[in-house]
């Protein structure tokens, strides 16, 4: 029996060949098993190798499966395919070498009485396999740590949409999107995110494409009202004490510097001086 732990895979010998089998059989990670092949020798052959090698029960049917990437998709070779003329098809470095976690491979598996094949790893590791191939080709979205629109959020449940607030406002990301909502978490703390670099920043920018802001909601009514040439409404709404005052505050912070290019005026301390009478004559 020649069993190797080592990289060593296949190599000519006249015109045989080294070929590595790996046996899955158990949910054991297992090493390579060599096995001396020609080009003649088809599937049905090297599987009866193995199993002697092995001492494996010879009473049960085997197949074996051709990898060519690592946790991809496995081709079933047929009785009389010749798993040498398949290695000679691979790429030259995996004709030296074909070690288990770069591709290129074979795998002993059994095969039930129905004809399907035993598949002994657990559900959950192929799943996540799949799924790491499936982000790896552009299938699936890669996972974030948080999404700053809420819209985006692989999977709609209140439980995601307050962890993903909570992870957001934990890293001091206290404005998240719902698509064109802005959804502010009060931090009871100043942040310095409210400067005249953030203004320039946000100036005529598309809604979505930056940090979500409040700045991006000021900007953003400010360019349509100039562009339609029609009023723009901002409602905020919200809990006592959630920030609706600071909100307010902030925005005409915003729109008075867009309007002004910056430069300091009485107007925004004059709107913000009428806020308090505003306020009270609401109530
Ligand atoms: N973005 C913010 N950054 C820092 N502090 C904030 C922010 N938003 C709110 N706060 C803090 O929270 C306090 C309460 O906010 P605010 O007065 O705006 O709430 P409100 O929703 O207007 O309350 P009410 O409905 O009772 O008038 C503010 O005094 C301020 O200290």
């Amino acid at each position: 029996m020649s069993r190797s732990d080592d990289k060593s895979a296949r190599s000519h010998v006249g015109r045989t060949y080294s070929l590595c089998i790996y046996p899955r059989l158990s949910a054991v990670i297992s090493t390579c098993c060599s096995v001396l092949a020609s080009k003649e020798d088809t599937s049905a052959d090297v599987i009866k190798k193995v199993v002697a090698l092995l001492g494996l029960d010879s009473s049960k049917n085997y197949v074996l499966a051709e990898v060519k990437e690592s946790g991809g998709e496995e081709w079933v070779l047929e009785g009389n395919d010749s798993p040498v003329q398949r290695v000679l098809l691979w790429p030259r470095r995996a004709h030296e070498d074909h070690p288990q976690n770069e591709g290129y491979h074979f795998l002993l598996q059994e095969r039930n009485t129905d004809g399907s094949i035993r598949y002994v790893h657990l559900q959950s590791v192929s799943k996540e396999k799949e799924d790491r191939r499936l982000v790896e080709r552009g299938f699936l979205p890669r996972q974030q740590e948080d999404y700053d629109d809420l819209c985006n959020l692989p999977k709609l449940t209140e439980n995601t949409i307050l962890e993903n607030l909570k992870t957001r406002f934990l890293k001091h990301k206290i404005y998240t999107y719902a698509g064109s909502i802005l959804i502010a978490i009060n931090p009871f703390k100043f942040l310095p995110i409210y400067n005249p670099k953030y203004v320039k920043m946000y100036d005529n920018h598309t809604l979505g494409k930056l940090e979500p802001h409040i700045f991006a909601i000021a900007d953003v009514a400010y360019h349509t009202m100039l562009r339609n040439h029609v009023n723009q409404c901002i409602v905020i709404s919200g809990e006592s004490g959630s920030g609706k005052t600071q909100s307010t505050n902030f925005l005409i912070h915003c729109l008075t510097a867009l309007s002004q290019k910056g430069y300091a005026s009485g107007v925004e301390r004059t709107i913000l001086g009428a806020g308090p009478v505003l306020e009270v004559s609401v109530q």
